[in-house]
């Protein structure tokens, strides 16, 4: 029995370790340890340093030892669909590439030259991203890739250096775009498009298994208390999924974060015409669910807006000065690839509004309201094509991650779409790994009981549309998008 239970949540911007445990049957939850994250180039790629990852785990595991915890539970989740290669010694041969890496631009229509998106989609249900891993593997070097005994994706990585067991778990494995949604496996005519063995990977297991303990020789190195691993949902958008509230009849998410993603939670896959038309995705979620949800620009932009202001503002206050700015002065396509990755984020987007013939924002304020009414615009037309797809009104919006913070964001997202809003928890993801956690542990029955302790738990803010507020202006933006498709 576990002391308490912790969480190691790695997004692509920040990484934290948060202390939980159920008092009252309520979720206490508590930052123990909070880094930077982010990639850097280096020998020839934009890649992750994942040994100070991993130090960065340590360090927080010894500050719940110093806090008088001497047995815990820990899940790790992170980004998706990369991974790391490991030779027949249990090395790592390279530093991991960073998915928004060039290596992968244009790799989808090399790959599909003839293989079909139409055969892939069948096959697998999942979205079209340049840098999904079948793209990553598809330009990976040969010569790694024919010393590389094991392929593992981070989260699996990070589990394999802590305990010496290694699996590959099935909700980060379905974004690879290889796993097949009838068999259940890494499917063959795939691996062989990109010369890999399904041996290559370690085997596939469900959110919820035991991977291991913590190995001794850490635990006396650094001062760390005895710690089983749990293989969670170890993609992070899935961790926030099974943390959302899930506050509706017919509820959608939106995970706010360096990425936003939205959809909603399937018992079966939904990879027909419509959905293969709209790229929308079936990620494979925790419990036999599919996450079914399309990959939005999101905050990745703030981020870099605010770097590109040489972090002079914090987040907060970029959010305050957007507030004295009207919105909706320029329309732009957030998902448009050129903001990726660009140089200057700033420049991009002004250049955007030019080309566009659209005012270009200037200020701060005027930047970061450009940003959140246009990504509010963007959250509402997706509801609009769920609906669609789905052929049912999505009837509530819960939007957890950073993102639930941004008030000004949530209420526009109400008013455009018409669907109440539910904002927070914006540790969502944290607490669904916690939750998958405890699930097996047996300390939660199951995620339905769940999810009334965390509604219990935690202030959820809600935000009903105002009605009649900017009239016309998704239908603009609607027609903005058919002309302006980047
Ligand atoms: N208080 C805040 N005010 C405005 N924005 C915030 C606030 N807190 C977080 N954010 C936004 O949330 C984002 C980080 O969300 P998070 O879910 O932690 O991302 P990730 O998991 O990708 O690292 C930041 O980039 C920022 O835009
Ligand atoms: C590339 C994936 O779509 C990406 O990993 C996304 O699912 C993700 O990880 C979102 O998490 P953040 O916390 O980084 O926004
Ligand atoms: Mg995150």
């Amino acid at each position: 029995m576990a002391d308490v239970y912790v969480a190691v949540d790695i997004g692509a911007s920040s990484g934290r370790l948060m202390l939980s445990k159920l008092v009252d049957n309520r979720l206490v939850i508590e930052e123990v340890h909070r880094f930077k994250n982010g990639f850097v180039h280096y020998q020839g790629h934009d890649r992750w340093n994942i040994d100070k990852l991993i130090e960065e785990i340590l360090i927080g595991l010894n500050k719940i030892k110093e806090a008088g915890y001497h047995s815990v539970s820990l899940g790790i989740d992170t980004w998706a669909v990369d991974y790391v290669l490991v030779d027949g010694k249990g090395k790592k041969l390279q530093d991991p590439i960073a998915y928004r890496d060039t290596r992968t631009q244009g790799s989808i229509e090399k790959l599909t030259s003839d293989l079909s998106k139409e055969y892939i989609y069948k096959k697998t249900g999942i979205q079209f991203l340049d840098f999904n891993t079948l793209y990553q593997l598809f330009e990976e070097d040969r010569d790694l890739l024919a010393k590389t005994d094991k392929i593992m994706m981070i989260p699996d990585y990070i589990g394999y250096v802590l305990t010496g067991n290694s699996v590959t778990e099935v909700t980060n494995a379905s974004t690879t775009q290889m796993l097949s949604l009838r068999e259940g496996l890494f499917d063959n005519h795939l691996l062989e498009k990109v010369n890999v063995k399904q041996s290559q990977f370690p085997k596939l297991v469900e959110a919820g298994t035991v991977l291991g303990d913590l190995k001794q020789k850490l635990i006396k190195k650094y001062n760390l208390p005895k710690t089983e691993v749990i293989t969670v949902t170890t993609h992070d958008t899935a961790s926030a999924v099974v943390g959302t509230p899930g506050i509706g009849q017919r509820w959608a998410y939106l995970s706010s974060g360096t990425w936003s993603l939205i959809g909603t939670e399937l018992n079966t896959p939904e990879n027909g015409t419509k959905a293969f038309k709209q790229n929308y995705t079936n990620e494979w979620g925790a419990y036999g669910t599919y996450r079914f949800l399309k990959n939005i620009m999101g905050l990745w932009i703030i981020q870099n807006i605010k770097h590109n202001l040489d972090d002079k503002y914090s987040f907060a206050q970029l959010a305050e000065l957007a507030k004295k700015e009207p919105p909706f002065q320029q329309l732009i396509d957030v998902n448009d690839e050129r903001f990726q990755n660009p140089d200057n984020m700033i420049v991009q987007i002004q250049a955007y509004c030019r080309e566009t013939q659209q005012k270009v924002p200037e200020t701060p304020g005027q930047l970061a309201m450009a940003v959140y009414s246009n990504l509010s615009l963007y959250y509402a037309n997706e509801l609009a094509i769920l609906d669609d797809i789905l052929e049912y009104h999505i009837d509530s919006l819960n939007i957890v991650g950073g993102g639930a913070n941004v008030a000004l964001m949530n209420q526009l997202t109400a008013t455009i779409s018409g669907v109440n809003v539910y904002a927070g928890p914006s540790e969502a993801t944290a607490i669904g790994n916690i939750i998958v956690q405890m699930i097996t542990k047996g300390d939660i029955l199951n995620i339905y009981l769940a999810r009334r302790i965390i509604t219990n738990s935690f202030e959820i803010k809600e935000f009903k549309p105002e009605n009649g507020k900017y009239p016309q202006v998704l239908q603009k933006y609607q027609s903005f998008l058919k002309d302006h498709k980047g």
